[in-house]
């Protein structure tokens, strides 16, 4: 049997997206480790799969490369707007796309017709420590808060943005060894569901670079929610402000993100590469 796909990325962080209104996926978490690889498969950080809804416009399911699935994925739901959109499943220029962790509204920015960037309410950044293992709960265990990862003590501060963040201010992000120290956080016994880390620099008030070690894939050039989540640490931490716009550097591009007590807004691009056909 064939299944049609196509390739997309918002900021590099790429999938492989499958149309499941007109198809149906009995094992995506299978399917995510075969054809992500990038040498034996299609290649990418995992597949996302672009589903009916009752509730919404269309549904977003995103399972990272190791077969794990997120609740929620930044760049991913862009291109989900943009699927919907430019393939007429969906003609309204401000959707509903239901995730794992709820339903997000999305404003579309088009050119010649087609969606180029969206507007994306990721709704509230969550700082209780649901993250966080018991011992730490009466301190405030969620901001510049010490924890010994290997042989280092690192400041983290922790957000879930519907999934699971760990931000660290460093001095030069491009200096960290991120695959050595990027498992070391992610399967760290502090959390409990696992963890994205994101390794932070504050170039001024409004610009901040990034990286990112991804639960279940590894170093992406993007992570959207990472990204909201470093925007709120950042504010949390004293080195930016509420209500302002903030540009994330990441390695694939940028992402501007807005922390509001309304919610945290990201503004990023969204783009097709290829279509194809898996073979299962
Ligand atoms: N790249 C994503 C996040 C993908 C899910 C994450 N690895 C998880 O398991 O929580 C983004 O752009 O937000």
């Amino acid at each position: 049997m064939k299944i049609p796909f196509t390739k997309m990325h918002g900021c590099g962080n790429d999938y492989i997206y499958i149309n499941c209104f007109e198809h149906t996926i009995d094992d995506p978490s299978t399917l995510s480790q075969q054809i992500s690889d990038r040498h034996f498969g299609i290649g990418g950080d995992g597949i996302v799969l672009i589903c009916p809804s009752d509730e919404a416009d269309a549904k977003m399911r995103m399972f990272n490369i190791d077969g794990s699935e997120g609740k929620m994925c930044g760049n991913a739901i862009r291109c989900v707007a943009k699927y919907v959109y430019d393939n007429n499943i969906v003609a309204k220029e401000v959707l509903k796309i239901e995730t794992l962790s709820g339903i997000k509204t999305i404003k579309l920015f088009m050119e010649n017709g087609k969606m180029t960037t969206a507007k994306v309410d990721m709704g509230k950044a969550i700082l209780e420590p649901a993250l966080i293992p018991v011992q730490s709960k009466e301190e405030n265990p969620l901001i510049n808060f010490p924890l010994q990862v290997g042989d280092i003590s690192y400041h983290i501060t922790t957000v879930s943005m519907g999934n699971p963040h760990c931000v660290v201010f460093v001095e030069d992000p491009m200096l960290v060894d991120l695959p050595l120290i990027g498992p070391k956080f992610e399967h760290h016994s502090f959390f409990p569901e696992s963890v994205n880390t994101e390794f932070i620099v504050v170039k001024d008030r409004n610009t901040l670079h990034m990286r990112v070690w991804e639960r279940g894939s590894g170093e992406t050039l993007a992570c959207g929610t990472g990204a909201c989540a470093a925007v709120v640490a950042a504010v949390l931490n004293g080195y930016c402000d509420k209500d302002s716009n903030i540009t994330v550097k990441l390695l694939g591009g940028d992402l501007v993100i807005r922390y509001t007590d309304e919610g945290v807004f990201m503004t990023g691009p969204a783009v097709s590469v290829f279509d194809g056909e898996i073979l299962v």
